[in-house]
């Protein structure tokens, strides 16, 4: 399977996936490792791997009839060449078009560019989606962030005071109590309009998470029943990772024919 690496002349380091155009690896020019992959990952056509920043598209979890979390996770997309821009930020863009393995699933025609964009300290994925077809179409779409943290001290800043679904209790909404969210059990939340930047504060370092075109954040780890039973995570893996995606759940976007969208992740270490 193809992995593309991206360097900052600061010795910052990314490592991506074609399948799925899925970030596996960032290391900022410190060296520390900002994303958990799972041991246990398979890497096989076709099958989503498990960590990184899988890019969710054009359905989001089970909500509509496709695959869980669409199709564009499980299939190749094409790399562009590496650019490098102006003030040491480097770029790799991949691209996945409408084709007959995603017609069948869904009918539209749409052209998909995934940005990925390294400074010395800084990430952002950036999804794009045009409507190439005649006709409009909707979709929700995440960029579901693995970030490497020990649960036991991992806390989550930035959604006091915020409604969120829960997911993981029958989609029942609450409020969100305290400053922070702390990990522990199953947690599996969407946060609807979150337009704040968060902080993930983990091994006594924070992570800056900033979103843009994203209208929603969406917060899980399995806890270690579901972290057990999902054989590409395992038993105990749950211990080493929390997720903050930039996500549109709630709210399809809409693309007229001709129409495009982008939204980004930014990650500041
Ligand atoms: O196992 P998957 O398909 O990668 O999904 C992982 C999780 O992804 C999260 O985004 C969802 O909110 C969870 O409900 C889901 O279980």
């Amino acid at each position: 399977m193809r992995h593309l690496r991206l360097e900052s002349p600061e010795g910052a380091c990314v490592d991506v996936s074609a399948q799925g155009a899925q970030v596996l690896s960032w290391r900022d020019a410190s060296g520390r490792e900002r994303f958990f992959l799972s041991p246990n990952a398979v890497f096989a056509p076709g099958q989503a791997i498990r960590g990184g920043a899988p890019v969710v598209f054009p359905q989001f979890s089970g909500r509509g009839a496709l695959p869980k979390h669409g199709f564009a996770r499980g299939l190749p997309w094409t790399a562009g060449p590496v650019e490098a821009l102006p003030d040491g930020l480097s770029r790799l863009s991949l691209s996945l078009n409408a084709s007959a393995e995603t017609r069948v699933l869904w009918a539209h025609e749409f052209e998909a560019v995934m940005e990925i964009t390294l400074g010395a300290r800084e990430l952002e994925m950036r999804l794009r989606v045009r409507n190439t077809g005649p006709a409009p179409f909707a979709f929700t779409a995440a960029l579901h962030s693995y970030f490497a943290a020990d649960l036991s001290d991992a806390r989550l800043r930035g959604l006091a005071g915020r409604p969120y679904e829960d997911a993981a209790d029958g989609g029942r909404w609450r409020l969100q109590e305290g400053d922070e969210v702390a990990f522990g059990a199953e947690l599996d939340r969407v946060y609807p309009e979150v337009a704040d930047e968060l902080t993930l504060v983990a091994g006594g370092q924070g992570l800056r998470i900033a979103a843009d075109g994203f209208r929603d954040v969406v917060v899980w780890n399995p806890g270690p029943v579901l972290a057990a039973a999902l054989p590409d995570l395992g038993a105990g893996q749950h211990l080493h990772f929390v997720c903050v995606e930039a996500a549109n759940v709630l709210h399809p976007v809409v693309l007229a024919p001709g129409q495009a969208w982008s939204g980004a992740q930014r990650l500041f270490a």
